[in-house]
Order: C-alpha cells, then sequence, then structure tokens
C-alpha cells in the first residue's frame, strides 16, 4: 500500500512540499514552463493527473507553481485541496481571457477585481442573495503596483466567469450582456477561486492575460501570447513574493 495522502487528487512527493502562496495557470505545461524558465532550483511536488506542480525560489524567496485545470470544477477542487491540506494562504491565478470592453485589447493585463459568473458554485455558501466573489485588496493593490513599476499596460475590472466555453445555445448572446454591464472580460475560473478563498479565510488574486478579443476578433499570435504572458507571469511572481503570510 502506498503512502496515505491527507488529499484526493493533490499527492506532495516526500521530501517536497508546497510554498504559501501558488500561482495557477490553467495549463499544467505552463507551469512547468513558469518553473524552469522563472524559478531557481525548481522541484516538483505534484504530477498527479498529470497537473505538474513546482516549488522554487522567486527574489529569494519560496513561490510554488501548480496546473489548475479548465473550468471552475477541476480549479476548486485544487485550489481548496491546496488551502485545506498543504498550508497555502494565497493563490494567484494567471490565465487567458477574452476581451470583452472595448477599452481592453489584446495582450493588456486584466487585474479581476470581482467576478460574476454563470456557475452555481455560490449556491452551496447558501446565503441568502448573490454572494460577490472579490480578490484580496492587498494583493491587488500589490499587483497593480508591480505593473505601474513595469510599465505594463494594465486595465482593473469585474470579469465574466463562464461555465461554457462554447455556449450550446449563441441565441442567449451572454458576451453581449456581460459587455452592456461593464464586464471586462471573459474566462472560466476567477470566480470559483475568489469563492473558494472566501470559504476556505484565504486570499486570492487572477492576473489575466488578455489573448483575444471576443466581438474585435483580434488575436495574438503564439509568440505574442509568449510574450504578454511574461508580463503576466512578472507581475504574478512580484506580487507573490510580496503578499503578507504568516512566518
Ligand atoms: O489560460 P487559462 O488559464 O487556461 O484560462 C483560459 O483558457 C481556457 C480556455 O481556453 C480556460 O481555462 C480559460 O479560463
Ligand atoms: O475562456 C476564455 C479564454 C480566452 N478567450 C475566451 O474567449 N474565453
Amino acid at each position: 500500500m502506498g503512502k496515505i495522502s491527507p488529499s484526493a487528487c493533490i499527492d506532495v512527493k516526500d521530501g517536497t512540499h508546497v510554498a504559501k502562496v501558488v500561482l495557477m495557470p490553467g495549463d499544467p505545461l505552463r507551469a512547468k514552463y513558469v518553473a524552469e524558465h522563472y524559478l531557481e532550483n525548481p522541484v516538483l511536488f505534484n504530477d498527479v493527473r498529470g497537473m505538474l506542480g513546482y516549488t522554487g525560489l522567486f527574489e529569494g524567496k519560496e513561490v510554488s507553481v501548480m496546473g489548475s485545470g479548465m473550468g471552475i470544477p477541476s480549479l476548486t477542487l485544487y485550489a481548496h485541496e491546496l488551502f485545506s491540506f498543504y498550508g497555502v494562504e494565497a493563490i494567484i491565478r494567471i490565465g487567458s481571457a477574452g476581451g470583452i470592453a472595448d477599452s481592453v485589447k489584446c495582450r493588456d493585463v486584466l487585474l479581476a477585481m470581482s467576478a460574476t459568473t454563470n456557475s452555481a458554485y455560490s449556491d452551496a455558501i447558501d446565503l441568502p442573495g448573490y454572494v460577490a466573489p472579490t480578490a484580496d485588496w492587498g494583493m491587488l493593490k500589490t499587483a497593480w503596483d508591480m505593473a505601474e513599476e513595469m510599465g505594463v499596460r494594465t486595465s482593473v475590472g469585474s470579469v465574466y466567469t463562464s461555465d461554457f466555453f462554447y455556449y450550446p445555445n449563441a441565441a442567449m448572446k451572454v458576451n453581449e450582456k456581460a459587455k452592456a454591464v461593464g464586464l471586462m472580460a471573459v474566462e472560466m475560473e476567477t470566480a470559483g477561486l475568489y469563492l473558494t478563498a472566501m470559504a476556505d479565510h484565504k486570499k486570492a488574486l487572477s492576473v489575466l492575460s488578455i489573448s483575444d478579443h471576443v466581438f474585435s476578433g483580434e488575436h495574438l499570435s503564439p509568440e505574442e501570447i509568449r510574450d504578454s504572458f511574461h508580463e503576466m507571469m512578472e507581475i504574478a511572481l512580484k506580487t507573490a513574493v510580496r503578499t503578507e503570510v504568516s512566518e
């Protein structure tokens, strides 16, 4: 029999550990890329289901990076296990998003202050009315300061976290309605991350990179995506090592 893991879907390898702040891209291969290109001495701590997770050093401080998979069910499963079983205190999602506001352009970084969603996830919190999935203010402020210092074109606003990448009924015009109430971009995880952090009494932030525009049809080439992701990752890493955690 193997060792007993405290969690169902992450199995931290013997002799490794998870840092108190974790960066989470949707794609586990992006986690590997970040570990290999940005972290000193990265050590693989998880590879269950190929959801690669590494811990290393950035600016001399420990930080982890691990894939979340796509969509709220996948991200919230991993985020809850990290928060509840591995001592993680803050998660920063680093993901791509489709622009919906006219003011948002490809390559922009978008800091998600809040996230509206069509997911039923918040129903489980069972509070009368609607819960407002919101970023941690301290992390949001730090990310904004880092982006300003780096001179990166950055927006702060509300995103739409959708359970659908492909809507089965296009006539619902969901992206048009999201745009009409001022939501800036669409992606698939942020609301779940913020609600999980809220329920687990932890901190979270989504730092997004605009990879395409839903209405203008503008989209980046793979090389351009790599360059704009670089800015998002730098902002997220600088925020991670400045996030207040327990000693
Ligand atoms: O780039 P990532 O982090 O995967 O995020 C976006 O890309 C995926 C869809 O292509 C969804 O996960 C969406 O949220
Ligand atoms: O979820 C996503 C991510 C990028 N672009 C989109 O249109 N949707």
